[in-house]
């Protein structure tokens, strides 16, 4: 499906928003429903990611595929090399099969377990039968993806003896790592994350427990975008959201500040207010800690003509797709100056974008999500818009709230 996109002809928005669950937060949470039954979980994300990740944790024997979704690709792989009886073939998408995961193989191969390579050496599709893994301490490389970290971390509980593990290298997208250690602590597990160890203690029995989702904050930051290049009055409202959150994007709030927008808490809701215009012209952001949110910053500045050096954004050539490569091509067809390392993002203060671009989305909903505020300045079409699914389905449905028009072509 390829949409065009042009800007709500109210330019002070004032609308309210409900977003869905974290898919983050989700996906752990699923992962612990399946090793510890009596929890319940509420505000579940909607998105496909999530929906792979329920269908998969249903699953014996077979092939299990998860299409594109890293978290789910990595949580299963832990959770089924340490479910003695299962045999799966886990696999996911072309692009799925190009995301490197050897890294946790390894890791789980040292504690025991039994896992094959079906065809590329470091790559799903994987083969595994599931074992009990008896041992309990292992190093692996932490600076590739925290995903690998949490998936041993989510199984940890449930194994005989719990998890020691030692991170090698710099240890990237922590608040994630955090997230995962927190949401075991509200179940009553022990964990300790002390400089690069991180120790999860077993736990026989958890007791019945309703956690709730805090809603998505990568969602949320198509709307501060939005806010950011609207006038100067707008006022978007969003829930569930919390002050204290656990996903590390929430430092969105932080940011915005310096493209004049506020974050305001009442309750569960929280209202991002344009109040100003930005006196800068230029920002800096290492995103190590929040690498999710670089196409929506990127697309913020070009909107508002600044230029911007974004780092810590290693991890983004083996995401939904090389998100550095796709940024530099999208963003120069707008007629943007951009430069890219392999861990960095430079984009040059410019004038106004050129109007009528049509931008691929290369299978990544963050290419589609990100650039949809551009059309407050520009007309601008994107092709395959729903690939949006696979975390915030109802993206397009709720920026037609916003007033956006929104016409299939
Ligand atoms: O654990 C998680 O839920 C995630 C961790 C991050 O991945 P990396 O650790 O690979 O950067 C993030 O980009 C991804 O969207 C979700
Ligand atoms: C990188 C992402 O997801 P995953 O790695 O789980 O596919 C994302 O949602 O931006």
């Amino acid at each position: 499906m390829k949409i065009k996109l042009s800007a709500p002809t109210e330019k002070s928005l004032k609308k309210t928003i409900q977003i869905t669950g974290s898919k983050s937060e989700t996906n752990r949470l699923l992962l612990i429903q399946a090793l510890f039954p009596n929890i319940q979980i509420e505000n579940p994300s909607n998105s496909d990611d999530a929906r792979v990740m329920q269908k998969g944790l249903q699953t014996g024997s077979g092939v299990v595929d998860i299409h594109h979704a890293g978290t789910a690709m990595r949580f299963l792989t832990a959770y089924f090399a340490s479910q003695e009886g299962k045999n799966v073939t886990l696999t996911g998408s072309h692009r799925m099969q190009e995301r490197p995961i050897a890294v946790l193989v390894e890791a789980l191969r040292t504690l025991g377990a039994d896992i094959a390579y079906e065809k590329n050496e470091g790559y799903p599709p994987l083969k595994i039968s599931g074992k009990k893994l008896i041992k309990s301490k292992v190093s692996l490389p932490a600076n590739i993806s925290s995903q690998y970290i949490s998936a041993l971390l989510l199984v940890a509980p449930s194994l005989e003896r719990g998890l020691e593990l030692e991170l090698i290298g710099k240890i990237t997208s922590v608040p994630y790592l955090k997230m995962t250690l927190a949401l075991l602590n509200q179940i009553g597990v022990e964990t300790r994350f002390e400089e690069n160890q991180i120790k999860v203690n077993p736990i026989q029995k958890v007791k019945e427990t309703t956690l709730v989702v805090e809603s998505d904050w990568s969602s949320a930051s198509y709307f501060y975008s939005i806010a950011a290049l609207c006038e100067v009055g707008t006022q978007i409202q969003l829930s569930s959201y919390k002050k204290d959150s656990l996903q590390g994007d929430s430092v969105l709030k932080e940011i915005y500040e310096d493209f004049g927008v506020e974050t305001i808490f009442s309750g569960t809701s929280m209202t991002l207010k344009k109040t100003k215009d930005s006196p800068l012209s230029e920002v800096n952001y290492n995103l190590s800690n929040a690498p999710d949110i670089a196409q929506t910053l990127a697309i913020t500045c070009l909107g508002l003509g600044m230029g911007c050096h974004l780092t810590g954004l290693h991890t983004l050539p083996i995401k939904e797709t090389d998100r550095l490569a796709a940024l530099q091509t999208e963003l120069s067809k707008l007629g943007a100056n951009v430069s890219i390392d392999d861990e960095s993002l430079t984009l040059e203060p410019a004038s106004k974008p050129k109007p009528n671009v049509s931008i691929d989305t290369y299978n990544d909903h963050r290419m589609a999500m990100a650039f949809a505020p551009l059309a407050i300045k520009v007309n601008l079409l994107i092709n395959e818009a729903e690939v949006v699914s696979k975390s915030y389905p109802d993206f397009w449905k709720d920026l037609k709230t916003l007033g956006f028009e929104i016409k299939e072509v």
